[in-house]
């Protein structure tokens, strides 16, 4: 302490004693404190003011205090301990630069370079976490900008998925949005730094799942809604036509953008690293549970449609401020699809489904005349198991979360959604009308036929977006043909690519370095004569489309004719390619891949670098390295989103799933081909037709509103347990302790919970501080005024005098001016008992998990260890020199754990983008 106190000017006249330079305060010194704009008082451009608490403005800016008071003040800022952001901080792997995670262990000021421009990212502070790594608000000096940086965990599959979310994203930002008006996160850079991908995406702000819970669990006003909503079809539509799956739409992966004076506000959708090519849907396991489509719980095939039925998800959260669909498994997800939408899954698709017989029994007869199947009442020859019926055919009862909706459908949830005390009788039925049309809009969109679900730009003309007055049900004009996908996007692509470039993508930008991989001694070619020893080659023949492309992890084409490209070193492990056919056939989706080896001998590929021997029909998951537990030391404030939503949904790459019950990743997808046609408009078409949210006339007469709505869905024809009790008798038990569990306190995934916590503690100016904090969110009023139609927010701004200061008390002021009763809505927020923690309370759950798998993503290390350790990884080939482990603490045996001689960021890695891409962020 004294080293450092006799190191800081200013501060040495003090101590010394010296009269040289006598200090005295001086007047000019003390002046109004004027916060730095930044983190959370971002959100003001919403209207959303969430004012830093008092400590925290009292001390974020001390040198910078101490300065104005006296300009001979100088603190350096070396002279600050190391702050980490990384947890755990300590360096066991990676010659000491990452964790026992494999993340790269961050400190506040540390710097990410990319070694090609030279670019310098000064980490300012941690943004998020997530199942690939850490995302880190980054300042860029020469820009004079902060961005946001994803550095990658150090191991092979993440590093190879995360380059996919760059091909992904890069051809989206540029090939189909290079003007930025598709509310699509733009991505800026990539580079290698101490073996970590790093990944330099535009800066934006709060998701919308973070600030549907800053407003304490109350829907968004429909004008929000109808806003989002209308921008989160651009974004899709932009992705139908570049016939990209998202795969993981879920409010944590829409964010605010950050921009000073937009108004009205502006969301993006992020986070690509799930998505996919359409015609190479490969993966089954794929979309957080509560967004997750039919089809995907089917293991039907899937479409960008899938999407369209996670928007709709999105859509009605927006609005109630709680998920439609919160499965606690997806038995439960299909039951209250079933009881909400008020129908099942056509009988088209539960015929081909590959899971049909996991949710529901036969009851039709067969027409032995033609061969089909049919009922002769004409209704469905499905019908949804009951609890105890799954029960006898899984051996396991199913998980059955709380009933938040109090049995209604979906007319019924929206109508009876709470109104907000104030709204006067205009507005009222102002508010009805837009009801209405939410309704009938959100009936397009979680609509269980894929076919009939709307498209974005079908979904985009309805009035529920365009503001056009709600008539009567709406029915939209039947899309253009569109050319197949994979002559409407073009792809850069190369045989030493890897499976990446097979998945006609390209995150390569500078075709030098793709050559400089190909010719790089760290890649062995490798003499490929068995193709068939390695099942997946061409094995997969749901989208072969007759061009003899292959399907599984980075494996295609002619099983007899192949070239493996094996790299010790270079992150992107194995790269191999078919000679002479189209590079084009992989699903880029690494996290999801399941291996498909009708008729292998049970070798394939691993991610980690080698060619490992694994059972048949493994899932990439399943050689994923063991996922420990993120145990961040603040998860409060910088966690995952919501790892309760990464939780439930299977990435294999460690997007957490419940042990024992989630880990259950379909196998052998085995979908036989014909993938549905897929239309698209061309880029051209449908940007015409794209409503212009500006424009006094957006859409008018485009679509059109008959008189009768002609869904063609019958009735419901099945429910669960229909005629019987919803419960097992037994389940009594269960049901309390699956409520318990998947009802965890949202403090658990809140980042700014822990703050909350913290005023709580702090001495006796805690309830004046925590009233402060409390009273300055003013989420609902910030989003009444902006547009007209819809009135004002929906409900009342808390008043000081109510807000209580216990914390556990904050979220359940939700609807005190709610006029609806709890036994008319069992909202959550509406159980008298409110004042009680909220671990006993009807808190919302996100996906199911428990508390102490939210921030291991609910992976403990046995878990993924044990998953990890089946796989056998090969002892690398010759040049990869550097054997043996990277660290003393590492006990990772692929080549990826070793940092070796060569130069990774140069020779393999892509290289970051030319300055006209980075120019965009200046
Ligand atoms: N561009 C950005 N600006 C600000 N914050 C961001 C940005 N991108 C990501 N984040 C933050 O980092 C978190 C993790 O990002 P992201 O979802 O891309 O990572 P991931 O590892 O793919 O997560 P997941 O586990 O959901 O797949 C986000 O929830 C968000 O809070």
């Amino acid at each position: 302490m004294d080293e450092v106190n006799t190191k800081v000017a200013g501060y040495e006249s003090l101590a010394s004693g010296s009269a040289s330079v006598p200090w005295s305060p001086k007047q000019l010194g003390f002046r109004p404190y004027a916060p730095v704009v930044s983190g959370e008082a971002r959100t003001q451009n919403l209207g959303v003011f969430v004012k830093r608490p008092l400590v925290s403005r009292l001390t974020k800016d001390i040198v910078e205090t101490y300065r104005i008071c006296n300009p001979q003040f100088n603190y350096p800022d070396e002279l600050n301990p190391k702050r980490f952001l990384t947890s755990p901080s300590a360096g066991v792997l990676n010659d000491g630069f990452d964790n026992e995670n494999s993340d790269f262990i961050l400190s506040v000021n540390c710097s990410l370079v990319n070694s090609e421009t030279h670019r310098r990212y000064l980490v300012k502070d941690m943004l998020g976490q997530g199942t690939f790594g850490q995302v880190a608000k980054c300042w860029v000096a020469e820009l004079h900008r902060f961005v946001a940086v994803k550095i990658i965990k150090n191991q092979p599959a993440y590093y190879q998925q995360a380059l996919v979310e760059v091909s992904i994203l890069r051809t989206l930002n540029k090939k189909f949005d290079p003007e930025d008006k598709h509310h699509i996160v733009r991505i800026y850079d990539h580079f290698v730094y101490q073996r970590h991908l790093c990944i330099a995406f535009e800066l934006l702000d709060t998701n919308l799942y973070e600030l549907i819970k800053l407003n304490h669990f109350r829907g968004l006003s429909l004008s929000i809604v109808q806003l989002f909503s209308k921008q989160i079809l651009y974004g899709l539509a932009l992705m139908k036509d570049a016939a990209i799956i998202h795969c993981d739409l879920k409010p944590e992966n829409i964010l605010l953008c950050t921009r000073t004076s937009v108004e009205p506000p502006e969301v993006k959708i992020i986070d690509f690293g799930s998505a996919c090519m359409e015609d190479h849907t490969v993966y089954s396991y794929i979309q957080s549970r509560y967004y997750r489509s039919p089809e995907v719980v089917l293991g039907y095939r899937y479409t960008t449609a899938i999407d369209m039925w996670s928007f709709g998800c999105i859509v009605a959260e927006l609005f109630l401020g709680l998920p439609l669909f919160p499965g606690a498994s997806e038995f439960d997800l299909l039951k209250r699809m079933i009881k909400i939408i008020g129908e099942q899954p056509p009988d088209y698709v539960l015929k081909e489904a590959k899971n049909t017989s996991k949710f529901f029994k036969h009851v039709g007869s067969v027409n032995h005349e033609d061969g089909s199947q049919t009922s002769s009442s004409g209704r469905s020859i499905y019908q949804a198991l009951s609890e105890e019926e799954y029960e006898g055919r899984e051996n396991k009862k199913p998980l059955i979360g709380k009933e938040y909706f109090n049995h209604m459908n979906l007319e019924g949830i929206v109508k009876k959604y709470p109104y907000r005390k104030s709204l006067k009788e205009e507005d009222l039925a102002r508010e009805n009308q837009m009801r209405l049309s939410l309704i009938d809009f959100l009936k397009g969109l979680v609509e269980f036929d894929p076919a009939k679900r709307w498209s974005p730009l079908q979904a985009s003309k309805h009035p529920f977006v365009t503001g056009e007055p709600f008539t009567c049900p709406y029915e939209p004009a039947p899309e253009t043909p569109r050319v197949p996908v994979s002559h409407n996007v073009k792809v850069d692509h190369h045989p030493a690519g890897g499976h990446w470039f097979a998945a006609g993508l390209s995150p390569n930008v500078l075709g030098g370095n793709r050559v400089a991989m190909y010719n790089n001694s760290h890649f062995q070619v490798m003499p490929y004569a068995h193709g068939g020893n390695f099942g997946s080659l061409g094995s997969h023949g749901s989208y072969n489309d007759g061009t003899g492309l292959g399907s599984s992890y980075g494996s295609y084409g002619d099983n007899s004719n192949m070239l493996a490209y094996y790299s010790p070193v270079g992150p992107s492990a194995m790269n191999n390619y078919a000679q002479n056919i189209p590079v084009l056939g992989t699903s880029p989706d690494a996290r999801r891949r399941i291996m498909q080896m009708p008729h292998g001998n049970g070798f394939a590929f691993s991610p980690a670098g080698n060619f490992a021997p694994m059972s048949l029909g493994t899932s990439p998951s399943q050689f994923t390295p063991p996922y420990s537990q993120m145990t961040a030391g603040s998860p409060g404030h910088y966690g995952p989103s919501s790892p309760a939503r990464g939780n439930c949904h299977g990435s294999p790459l460690g997007k957490g799933t419940v042990p024992g019950n989630q880990m259950s990743r379909r196998k052998g997808w085995g979908y036989s081909g014909n993938l549905p046609t897929q239309e698209s408009t061309s880029s051209a078409h449908w940007q015409g037709q794209f409503p212009d949210v500006n424009s006094p006339n957006i859409n008018a007469g485009n679509w059109k509103q008959p008189q009768q709505r002609n869904s063609g869905n019958p009735g419901p024809h099945g429910s669960f347990g229909s005629g019987k009790p919803l419960l097992h008798p037994k389940s009594a038990f269960h049901d309390k302790s699956e409520a318990t569990n998947s009802l965890p306190d949202p403090g658990d995934w809140d980042p700014n919970y822990s703050d909350e916590l913290l005023l709580q503690d702090d001495s006796s100016e805690t309830s004046n501080l925590a009233t402060e904090f409390r009273t300055s969110v003013q989420i609902s009023q910030a989003f009444a005024p902006t547009e007209s139609f819809v009135g004002g927010a929906r409900f009342n701004q808390m008043s000081n005098s109510n807000m209580p200061t216990q914390r556990l008390n904050i979220p359940i002021q939700a609807f005190p001016h709610a006029e609806a009763s709890p036994d008319v809505y069992a909202h959550p927020m509406m159980n008298s008992s409110h004042l009680t923690p909220h671990i006993s309370q009807f808190t919302p759950s996100r996906l199911g998990q428990q508390p102490v798998q939210r921030f291991s993503h609910g992976r403990s290390m046995g878990a993924r260890g044990g998953e990890w350790n089946h796989v056998k990884v090969q002892v690398p080939l010759s040049n990869f020199g550097s054997g043996g482990q990277r660290s003393p603490g590492s006990n990772n045996n692929a080549p990826w754990g070793r940092r070796g001689n060569h130069l990774i960021a140069a020779n393999i890695l892509p290289s970051s983008h030319g300055g006209n891409e980075y120019g965009r962020i200046t």
